[in-house]
C-alpha cells in the first residue's frame, strides 16, 4: 500500500498537451514507477475527451483508468472538502486521482481560450495550497499559455502582469527571490532574471539580485541536490564579460565584487565569465551548475542540450516545484506526436527530491 504522499500534476493550459502527456504516461504505466499516489488537476470532461481522441488516433492503447474527485473549487475552502475518505484510492487500477477543475467553456484542441484561463490559475493556487500544507510532496507542473493568462488580465499578487509559475510560486509563498533552474544530463543552468523583456535585464542586475541568486543556488545544490561544495561558473552580462570594461561596466561594477565575497568565504565559485566560452564542454565538464543572466543567455543552450529530457525546477521555494521543459504544443493537442519524456523526468525528479528533502518532513 502506498503511504507516501503524493505528487501532484498540474496540466496547465487545456488546449495544449498537458492532458495528453499525463494520459501517454498512464498508459504506459509510467506513473507507477513512483509508489506514489499521482493526483492530477484538470478539467474531468476535457479529459476523458482528450482521452477518446488518443485512443482513435492511436496514440493510446486504451482509456487509462483513474478516479475523478468533484470538488467545488471557487468554495475556496476545497482543501476540507478533500477528506481522506475521497482521496483515497482503494482501486489500484487507477493510474491516477483526477482532481476536477472545471473550465468555463468546453475546449477545443489548439485553440486557446482566454475564458478558460481563470481555471489554469485556480490550478496553481490549488496546488500552493497543497503544497504549502503538506497535503502533496511536490508540485510537477504541465505547461500553461502565458499570453492566455496575460490577455485574461490575470494578476500575480502583487498586481503586476501573470509571467510565468515561477514568479506565481514566489509571490503566493510570500518569497521576495527564488530562482529558475533548468537541468538535464548535460548541465544545470539557473537564470539571474526570469521572464523580462531584454530591455529590462540591465537594471535588474544588481548585486541583492546576484547575491541572492548566488546564496540559493548553493543552498538548494546542498540540500535538494546533495552537493555540499557545489562548482559554479557564473556568466558575465555582457560580450566577453564586458571585455575589460570597453563592452559594459556591469561585470567590473556589479557582478564581480559579490563574486568575490563568495570566493573569500570559500565557495567554489567563478568570477564573470564570456558566456560564449562558458558553455563549452571543457568548463562543463568541471562545474556542477552555471549561473546565466537571463533566460536566452542560458536556456537555448541548454535545450539544445536534451529538449524533452529537460526539467525546469524552482529554487528557494518553502516547497519542491518542479516542471516540463516544453511549452503548450498546440499543433499537437490531441493528435499524437507529444513526447512525455520531460514529464516523466521532472516527475521522477520530484520523487527524489522528496524521498531525500528536509522540506517534507514533519516540522520538529
Ligand atoms: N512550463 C511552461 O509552462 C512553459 C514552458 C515553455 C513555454 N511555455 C509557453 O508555451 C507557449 C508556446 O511556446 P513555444 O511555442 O515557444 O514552445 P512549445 O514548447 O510549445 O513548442 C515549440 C515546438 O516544440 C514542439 N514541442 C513542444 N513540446 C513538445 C513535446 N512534449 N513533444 C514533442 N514536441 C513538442 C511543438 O510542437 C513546437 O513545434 C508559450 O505561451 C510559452 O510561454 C510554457
Ligand atoms: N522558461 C521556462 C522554460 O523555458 O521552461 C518557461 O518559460 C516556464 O517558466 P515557468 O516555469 O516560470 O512557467
Amino acid at each position: 500500500m502506498q503511504t507516501k504522499l503524493p505528487l501532484l500534476i498540474t496540466t496547465g493550459e487545456p488546449a495544449g498537451i498537458g492532458m495528453d502527456v499525463v494520459l501517454i504516461l498512464a498508459d504506459e504505466g509510467k506513473l507507477q514507477d513512483f509508489n506514489r499516489p499521482i493526483w492530477v488537476t484538470a478539467d474531468s470532461t476535457a479529459m476523458q475527451k482528450r482521452a477518446d481522441m488518443l485512443v482513435k488516433a492511436g496514440v493510446l492503447q486504451s482509456c487509462p483508468l483513474w478516479k475523478t474527485v468533484h470538488l467545488d473549487i471557487v468554495a475556496n475552502n476545497f482543501l476540507e472538502q478533500m477528506s481522506q475518505q475521497t482521496l483515497d484510492d482503494h482501486n489500484n487500477d487507477n493510474a491516477f486521482i483526477l482532481l476536477n477543475t472545471p473550465c468555463a467553456e468546453p475546449v477545443v484542441c489548439g485553440q486557446i481560450n482566454i475564458r478558460n484561463s481563470v481555471m489554469v490559475a485556480k490550478q496553481l493556487d490549488i496546488a500552493h495550497q497543497l503544497a504549502s500544507n503538506k497535503t502533496v510532496a511536490a508540485i510537477v507542473t504541465g505547461p500553461l499559455q502565458k499570453s492566455a493568462l496575460i490577455d485574461a488580465e490575470i494578476k500575480l499578487l502583487d498586481g503586476t502582469m501573470f509571467s510565468g509559475h515561477t514568479e506565481f510560486f514566489m509571490q503566493q509563498s510570500g518569497r521576495d527571490k527564488v530562482v529558475m533552474m533548468l537541468a538535464n544530463q548535460a548541465m544545470k543552468v539557473a537564470l539571474v532574471t526570469t521572464h523580462l523583456a531584454l530591455k529590462d535585464i540591465p537594471a535588474a542586475i544588481n548585486a541583492d539580485n546576484v547575491r541572492q541568486t548566488v546564496q540559493i543556488v548553493i543552498d538548494d545544490m546542498r540540500e535538494k541536490f546533495g552537493l555540499t561544495q557545489p562548482r559554479i561558473l557564473v556568466c558575465g552580462l555582457n560580450p566577453h564579460a564586458g571585455e575589460g570594461g570597453h563592452l559594459g561596466v556591469e561585470e567590473i561594477e556589479i557582478i564581480n565584487p559579490v563574486l568575490r565575497e563568495f570566493i573569500d568565504a570559500g565557495v567554489d565559485i567563478s568570477e564573470a565569465m564570456p558566456a560564449d566560452t562558458l558553455f563549452t564542454p571543457r568548463h562543463l565538464a568541471n562545474c556542477d551548475a552555471v549561473i546565466a543572466m537571463y533566460h536566452d543567455q542560458g536556456l537555448p543552450v541548454l535545450k539544445s542540450h536534451g529538449f524533452g529530457d529537460t526539467v525546469n525546477l524552482t529554487l528557494g521555494l518553502p516547497y519542491i516545484r518542479t516542471s516540463v521543459d516544453h511549452g503548450t504544443a498546440l499543433d499537437l493537442a490531441g493528435r499524437g506526436g507529444a513526447s512525455a519524456t520531460s514529464l516523466y523526468q521532472a516527475l521522477l525528479m520530484a520523487n527524489e527530491m522528496a524521498d531525500k528533502s528536509l522540506i517534507n518532513r514533519p516540522l520538529v
